[in-house]
């Protein structure tokens, strides 16, 4: 296997450095270097997703990646172009990568070097010090408690900042026991190689809000890291996509621009497979599902699993494409019925529609959408209650019906919304509207539920221009941004 290969490989390659040179040498070389450059200060300010983009020439599952690949100018040219932390590969059987670059890469840019490694020995964290490096790995799959605690106290010795990297709950759980301050989940599992894109999701809602989080692996386009904005990361780390990719410049800022500028599409009210199928292959980012029965567009909780299954975007994705998260909507129902259907179906985010109080929002055990309405300047004060007790707050026009009645609200009054927190933008958007509802408003979001039916009942062709004519607005958004 993979991990055990390369842990073995390195306890012997380790031997004979520590002949060459011993351990209180590389200490002492370790504590000659000037200070370290702070990663965690170099992820101010908060709220933006941070690109850790790596230098690597090849890897174990994907072989070789960039022959021909200048270490020192690659990471200058990643440093020019927006990355806040540049990772190198030192390991040189597998990842052809070598410490040399490490220290080159150290001298030739202003930001925090990371050096990516399988560390397993505090001499590893003296010699990245020595070498130049800021920060240091810590792969919890190759650790036990004991050694996760001791090397992350020695990187704290010297003022390093260790990334630790975890795949599953339990090791996100052993991580956070640690105490590791950045927590990397690696969508790959080092055994395998097999991909989980939606590991990040799962891992996320579970770390303590204080943690700082980084998404590791696979991320190539604008989807991919669309999503990362829904799941709150402080930084992705992007090697292959960058090291292939044949301009650089354009590659590093279309991930920029989609994690941190992107309009986050929900598609409300489904009800139907082939409505479904049209979200999905349009490339909407949530599904939401309505479980307050007045409304026409009721669904069953038992049913939404069936719809799915139903549903062949959604159980055949295609290749590389990721599937939304799902929502389910609530209107003023109890917390425990809500967290059962939640578990039931699987529900990512809970939106509540209803007169739910702040204190409600904690007791509902996934993240909380909350549908509030603005109807003069002095609701805005309303939003503040909210705001530590949700992971996102949902702008409706007020209505008798609480939602979905196609009315638009206060344009106004929800730009100023927008302007405090992360929205979710809602209430009569169109295919005709949205464009000037986005550039007026600037939601992180928009949810569409009305806009997107004939006769009642929702509308595929409707649903794709839809999410065509928010995109393409991002697209003019960007060009506005160029010229
Ligand atoms: O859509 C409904 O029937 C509904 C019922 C109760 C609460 C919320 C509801 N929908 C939400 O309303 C907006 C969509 O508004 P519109 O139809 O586009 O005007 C969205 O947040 C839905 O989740």
């Amino acid at each position: 296997m993979f991990l055990d290969r390369i842990v073995n490989q390195t306890r012997i390659d380790l031997i004979q450095r520590k002949i060459d040179l011993p351990l209180e040498q590389i200490k002492q070389q370790a504590l000659e270097q000037s200070r370290t450059r702070d990663v965690l200060e170099a992820f101010e300010p908060q709220g933006r997703v941070h690109l850790i983009a790596e230098v690597k020439r090849a890897s174990p599952s994907k072989g070789l990646l960039a022959p021909d690949l200048d270490p020192v100018a690659t990471a200058m040219l990643y440093e020019q172009n927006g990355a806040t932390v540049i990772s190198v590969l030192t390991e040189p059987h597998f990842f052809l990568g070598s410490p040399d670059y490490l220290t080159a890469i150290k001298n030739a840019v202003s930001v925090p070097v990371l050096r990516k490694d399988f560390i397993i020995d505090e001499y590893q964290i003296y010699e990245a010090r020595a070498w130049g490096a800021d920060m240091v790995l810590l792969i919890c799959a190759i650790l036990d408690d004991q050694q996760l605690r001791h090397l992350l106290q020695v990187a704290t010795s010297l003022r390093m900042r260790a990334l630790v990297e975890v795949h599953s709950q339990e090791e996100a759980r052993r991580a956070v026991a640690a105490g590791a301050v950045i927590i990397g989940v690696n969508s790959r599992n080092l055994t395998t190689f097999e991909m989980n894109p939606y590991l990040i999701r799962d891992i996320r809602r579970t770390l303590p809000g204080d943690r700082v989080i980084v998404a590791e692996s696979g991320i190539h386009n604008a989807a991919d890291v669309r999503r990362l904005a829904r799941y709150d990361v402080q930084a992705m780390l992007v090697g292959e996509s960058l090291v292939v990719s044949k301009d650089i410049p354009t590659q590093i800022q279309m991930l920029l621009q989609h994690a941190n500028h992107t309009t986050q599409v929900k598609i409300c009210g489904l009800r139907e497979p082939e409505h479904i199928n049209a979200a999905i292959d349009a490339g909407a980012d949530m599904l939401g599902f309505i479980f307050h029965k007045p409304s026409h567009r009721y669904i069953q909780p038992e049913r939404v699993s069936e719809v799915l299954a139903a549903s062949q975007s959604y159980t055949q994705p295609r290749k590389g494409q990721v599937l939304p998260d799902l929502v389910g909507v609530f209107v003023n129902q109890d917390a425990d019925t809500i967290n059962a259907i939640a578990d039931q179906i699987g529900l990512h985010y809970i939106q509540l529609h209803g007169n739910e109080t702040p204190e409600f929002c904690q007791r509902i055990k996934r993240p909380v959408i909350k549908a509030l309405s603005l109807q003069q300047p002095a609701d805005l004060a309303r939003l503040a209650a909210y705001r530590d007790v949700t992971w996102r707050l949902l702008i409706d026009t007020p209505t008798a019906d609480w939602g979905g009645t196609g009315r638009t609200g206060d344009w106004e009054l929800a730009r100023l919304a927008a302007q405090q927190s992360k929205i979710l933008l809602a209430g009569g958007l169109t295919i005709e509207n949205v464009a000037t509802a986005i550039r007026q408003v600037q939601p992180w979001g928009i949810d569409v539920s009305s806009g997107v039916e004939t006769e009642r009942r929702k509308d595929s062709q409707k649903i794709a221009a839809f999410i065509a004519q928010v995109r393409q607005s991002e697209n003019n958004k960007q060009e506005l941004l160029e010229h």
